[in-house]
């Protein structure tokens, strides 16, 4: 909703890519959109859901950059080194992107979302299709709207940290139905608009 440009680019890829008719986006419609997987990850970059990953302690005694680490020592990885850290940049890690070849699963230690070998989280793939068809489903079904009088840079993404991390302020929204139409009186576009969605 900050960046209705970028909404507009991942809408019109989930359409393009899901037949017309379709009432919802199925797995399969997912395998074509690029644009989606970058959404996902830059927005995993920007709001880890663990940031800090869970408490780990170093197994046996050893040096890291010189540094002698003993065994025993709670260890915290916080190895980010990003362009614009705090600006939502989902064309960093698209194709030809500054950011294309970092990996986020586990195999690149600038971008640990799910942590990594041992311990990384056994629920990552189940994790990226449940947010995939959902995130594809909001919004296929419906036009995004924010209340009147709210702008873009109003919408406040101010994080409360914890072991997860969740949304300072409520977000509050009102869905348009794709292809609603005004119908004796009742449109399903009143509907949605008198149901706003809470996060
Ligand atoms: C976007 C969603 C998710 C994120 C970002 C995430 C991230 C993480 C992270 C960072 C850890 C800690 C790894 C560590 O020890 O350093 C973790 C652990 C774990 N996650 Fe997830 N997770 C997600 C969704 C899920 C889901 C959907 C499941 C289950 C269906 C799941 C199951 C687990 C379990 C069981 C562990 C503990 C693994 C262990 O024994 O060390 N996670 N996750």
């Amino acid at each position: 909703m900050r960046n209705p440009q970028r909404m507009a680019k991942l809408q019109g890829e989930v359409r393009k890519h899901t037949q017309e008719g379709q009432e919802t986006v199925e797995e399969e419609n997912l395998s074509d959109m690029a644009y989606l997987r970058a959404v996902v990850k830059e927005t995993l970059r920007l709001h880890p859901p663990t940031p800090l990953l869970l408490p780990h302690l170093s197994m046996a005694d050893c040096v890291v950059d010189g540094y002698f680490v003993p065994s025993g020592t709670r260890v915290i990885i916080n190895a980010e080194s990003w362009e614009s850290p705090d600006e939502f940049m989902s064309e960093r890690v698209l194709d030809g992107g500054s950011a294309a070849v970092i990996d986020f699963k586990g195999n690149d230690f600038t971008f640990l979302p799910f942590s990594a070998r041992r311990r990384i989280c056994p629920g990552l793939n189940f994790a990226l299709a449940t947010v995939e068809i959902m995130l594809t489903n909001l919004v296929y079904c419906f036009d995004w709207q924010l209340p009147d009088g709210m702008e873009a840079k109003d919408v406040d993404t101010t994080e409360v940290f914890g072991l997860t991390v969740h949304p300072k302020e409520k977000l509050m929204l009102y869905p348009k139905q794709r292809g609603a139409t005004a119908a004796g009186g009742h449109s399903v576009q009143a509907d949605a608009a008198d149901s706003v969605m809470h996060n």
